[in-house]
């Protein structure tokens, strides 16, 4: 896999015409395009042949779904057919809908599970009933989903950088870490609503497999030349994890 092909762009666009518009910019530039939920919304799931149309080579689902485990498996069931690579599932607190995911997908897409957002920080987990510990060391909330999204079957998992070599020494290097929440320095306009945020050189040595990066490339005056930079630093990254 080339550096370029860890970075996944997020079409968050309202319109089908705009999402195409960057699709076909970015083609080639970046790995996998993710459609989410405002697109998937707008546009109805034939928003996924027209994104491979416009010539991406893997698509990836972020419908971030989560219900009782036989809606989730019938919702993953209408997805399995469509051809994207990952889908994506919030491990929240129950196997048993894991499970139904990944019996849903038929083995045609990976699902992810998200473990913690990476807009979440520890003031967001303490006031929503956590345990103090999870508060005072997210990580290992993080993690502990992490590897029950493994034990049922899952293909990987959304964490930050912050949590990706504990989730590889935890789960393996065939368990993938996909990681939001991603701030070039050089972009300069701040965190925006992420809080638990890394460079790509950052995350990349930190042992996560893929990037997601909307903003810092989609608001770009160049983004072709911002993703550009993006796949310079995943090199650097790979070469400071020994890759
Ligand atoms: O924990 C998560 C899970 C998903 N996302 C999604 O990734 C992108 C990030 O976009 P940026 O503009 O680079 O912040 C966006 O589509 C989110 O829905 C996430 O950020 N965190």
């Amino acid at each position: 896999m080339s550096p370029k092909d860890r970075i996944i762009f997020p079409l968050d666009l309202p319109t089908e015409t705009e999402a195409l518009d960057y699709a076909t910019l970015l083609c080639g530039k970046v790995g996998m395009f993710k459609i989410g939920l405002e697109l998937f919304l707008e546009c109805g799931p034939s928003i996924v042949e027209k994104v491979r149309q416009a010539g991406a080579a893997d698509i990836f689902l972020d419908l971030k779904l989560h219900d009782i485990p036989v809606t989730v498996e019938r919702a993953v069931a209408r997805v399995a057919d469509l051809g994207v690579r990952f889908l994506t599932v919030h491990c929240g607190e129950s196997e048993a809908m894991l499970k139904g995911a990944v019996a849903g997908s038929g083995g045609k897409v990976g699902i992810l599970g998200v473990t913690v957002l990476t807009s979440v920080g520890p003031d967001d987990i303490r006031k929503s009933g956590f345990l103090p510990q999870y508060a005072e060391d997210l990580k290992q909330l993080v993690v502990k989903r992490a590897v029950m999204a493994s034990a049922c079957g899952c293909a990987g998992v959304i964490c930050s950088g912050h949590e990706a070599s504990v989730i590889r020494e935890a789960a393996g290097d065939d368990f993938f870490t996909v990681t939001p929440g991603i701030r070039p320095a050089w972009e300069g306009t701040g965190a925006d609503d992420q809080k638990r945020v890394m460079t790509p050189a950052e995350a990349i040595a930190s042992g996560s497999d893929y990037l997601v990066i909307g903003r810092p490339i989609r608001n770009a005056e160049d983004p072709v030349a911002a993703a550009a930079r993006v796949a310079e630093e995943i090199q650097e990254g790979l070469l400071a994890r020994g890759r």
